[in-house]
């Protein structure tokens, strides 16, 4: 009965009469496990317990929802509800992310469903997309906001000015962010995201130990504007790309141009971009986090569970998309294979001929230079700030080149670099 489970019940309650319409019959809420009231919920005379596995072990109940969070006590829940062979509702993509290949295979076993449309994007049905909507598609790949928190923190640094923390902690407030705001600001939260995210566009296990994971602690207002003078925003974005040999899996801040569908989303909004190569570039828009606006995603999926409580169990979507013993064993790349453009930030010392040192050492490493912007000298450091765009090139050259740009006598302190997408 937390931020999500307090939406989910009160959801239930408010819309009963039409879900019961959709559903085919009525859905009770027959137990909850909580530790504390949740003032926004009236439960009413619905029996609570504060021992999670009375309702893992309850036999009247069909559908466990599980909504709690972390690997642990989360992971002793939903695997004791399918070993008791009781369907699952989930939000908590942690969970999915690390342990679903094992909670998906006993689900199989036991011919239930674990079903978790609200663990990626809230209350945006991307899951449903991907998995049927777009069923008829090779994906090549799927590009996507889709940590709330930390969008919404670059939003309002970029808007209003306002601090890093000062943000954080608004968003704490009004229970978008993780338990542990690192996972949000980090960027775990999104690569848990993009890992379900990508085994369902390509049919893989979930690998998230795999995925490249970059947060946004590091950026700084004077990036968030330079980029702006680019022309570009500054988005968290997770990328799941297909390429000749395997999948890029990456999570990490973007410069995308301003006039992109997905540099205007804003707040606490999430949208994925997904590409197929028959129906081209779709994009799926909303909010990715809040109580009622993830709880949309946990009802829709018990209701799914419930139309499906009477089919064979091996007619259902497949957890994964793909049938469980056809998943490929396409890799994913490491992510100095990626390849993309670059804008970097270099503090210079202000003395002659340090641009030209600069250009030297990129163009001998064949990187060609986009554009070029050096700021006039600040007051405190007397340093020179110089804004670089690059072409396209691997990350494991530009590594080379950025370690060569830092042994510079002229250059002050680690460099930054923000990879660059076009997303067209
Ligand atoms: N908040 C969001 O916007 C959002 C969106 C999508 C997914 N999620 C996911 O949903 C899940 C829940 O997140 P939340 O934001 O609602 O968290 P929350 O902290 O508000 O709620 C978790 C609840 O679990 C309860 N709990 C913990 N241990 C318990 C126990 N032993 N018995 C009974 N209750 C127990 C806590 O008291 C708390 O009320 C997480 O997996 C999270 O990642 C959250
Ligand atoms: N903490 C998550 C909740 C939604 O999954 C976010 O901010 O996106
Ligand atoms: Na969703």
């Amino acid at each position: 009965m937390g931020t999500v489970g307090g939406g989910t019940f009160n959801v239930l309650q408010r819309n009963a009469a039409e879900i019961a319409r959709r559903a085919g019959r009525g859905i009770d809420v027959a137990q909850i496990a909580t530790r504390h009231p949740n003032p926004a919920c009236n439960i009413g005379v619905t029996p609570t317990t504060d021992d999670v596995f009375e309702v893992v072990n309850n036999p009247e109940i069909d559908i466990v929802v599980e909504l709690i969070g972390g690997y642990t006590l989360a992971k002793d829940v939903v695997m004791g509800a399918i070993a008791n062979g009781k369907h699952v509702v989930t939000a908590n993509k942690a969970l999915i992310a690390v342990h679903g290949n094992e909670i998906f295979a006993a689900a199989s076993e036991k011919g239930v469903m674990v079903a978790f449309e609200a663990s990626v994007a809230g209350g945006i049905p991307i899951i449903k997309a991907l998995r049927e909507g777009l069923a008829a598609n090779q994906i090549d790949w799927v590009a996507g906001i889709i940590n709330g928190t930390g969008n919404f923190i670059l939003t309002e640094m970029r808007d209003k000015g306002r601090t890093f923390e000062d943000v954080l902690a608004e968003a704490q407030a009004l229970g978008y962010a993780e338990a542990d705001p690192t996972f949000d600001v980090e960027g775990i939260d999104a690569a848990h995201k993009l890992t379900i995210l990508a085994s369902i566009a390509f049919g893989i296990p979930l690998q998230f130990d795999k995925a490249y994971t970059e947060g946004i602690t590091k950026l700084t207002t004077a990036d968030v504007n330079y980029a702006e003078a680019l022309g570009y925003r500054i988005k968290h974005l997770g990328v799941a790309r297909r390429t000749g040999d395997g999948v890029e899996l990456r999570v990490h801040p973007t410069l995308i141009p301003a006039d992109r569908l997905l540099a205007n989303v804003n707040g606490v909004m999430n949208a994925v971009m997904v590409n197929g190569d028959a129906v081209g570039s779709t994009l799926y828009y909303g909010a990715g986090a809040g109580a009622e606006p993830t709880a949309s995603a946990v009802v829709a999926d018990i209701i799914d569970v419930v139309r499906t409580l009477t089919t064979d169990p091996n007619n259902r979507v497949p957890h994964l998309a793909f049938q469980a013993d056809a998943l490929s064993d396409l890799p994913v790349l490491s992510v100095e294979d990626v390849e993309t453009a670059y804008y970097l930030r270099l503090q210079a010392k202000d003395r002659p001929g340090v641009l030209a040192k600069v250009a030297t050492i990129l163009s001998e490493r064949g990187i060609n230079i986009e554009s070029i912007m050096q700021k006039e000298a600040e007051e405190q450091d007397g340093l020179v700030p110089i804004i670089l765009l690059t072409h396209r090139v691997l990350e494991r050259d530009m590594n080379v080149a950025i370690a060569a740009l830092e042994a510079l006598d002229d250059i002050a302190g680690p460099l930054m670099r923000v990879r660059v997408e076009q997303l067209n």
